[in-house]
């Protein structure tokens, strides 16, 4: 065996660890875990993800009109192959970390394209499905410029934010689908951004 120069080889692919995670209880059973620089090789993976991802823009009713989503979007179905191996390490590690609490493991991922500051995502929460009545998680991978997702209490109250840059993970968990609303503002000046939603079966 050639020892020496096994010392030397980096694995192909790195795995993602959550030792620096920290969570941030919210009101009603609601939490986030915020880990930054968590993606390895985050460059490779959003450059790969801007060129490769079937990008599709959507548009939708609204009252009496159709507009434009403002960002493209894209999903990997459950058992669909990713389109980088990071991904797919990545959501390997989430299932692994997260398996004890949430009892199943990611399977989907939805993928948005924010071109710039224009893009956004207005106020909901992933409902459709379980996360209307279920306690469940939702992991996002932030690529790129860095954007803010904002979250606010349903009841009412203030809201806060998180600034999610380049590689950050963001989790959020417990009841926030259904306690909480989550947002991605629109902005004056942003460049690309690809989040990546690593979600459940039957959570949307
Ligand atoms: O871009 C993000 O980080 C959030 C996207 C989101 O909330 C969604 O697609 O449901
Ligand atoms: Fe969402």
């Amino acid at each position: 065996m050639d020892f020496q120069g096994s010392l030397f080889e980096a694995p192909a692919v790195e795995a993602p660890t959550f030792d620096r995670v920290e969570r941030r209880p919210l009101t009603g059973g609601a939490w986030i875990d915020v880990c930054r620089t968590w993606l390895p090789a985050p460059d490779e993976v959003f450059t790969t993800l801007v060129h490769d991802v079937p990008w599709r823009a959507e548009r939708r009713q609204m009252y009496d009109r159709e507009v434009d989503v403002p960002r493209l979007l894209h999903t990997y179905a459950a058992g669909e192959p990713l389109p980088h191996p990071t991904l797919a390490r990545a959501r390997g590690a989430l299932s692994a970390h997260y398996r004890p609490e949430l009892g199943e493991p990611f399977v989907t991922a939805g993928c948005c394209y924010y071109r710039d500051g224009r893009d956004s995502v207005a106020w909901h929460g992933d409902t459709i499905g379980r996360g209307r009545t279920h306690d469940t998680m939702v992991a996002i991978v932030s690529l790129g410029d860095p954007r803010r997702l904002a979250l606010r209490p349903r009841a009412g109250g203030s809201s806060i934010s998180v600034e999610m840059g380049h590689g950050d993970l963001l989790v959020m968990g417990g009841s926030c689908q259904r306690t909480w609303e989550h947002a991605v503002p629109k902005v004056a000046h942003a460049g690309p951004r690809v989040s990546v939603q690593f979600r459940p079966l039957n959570v949307f």
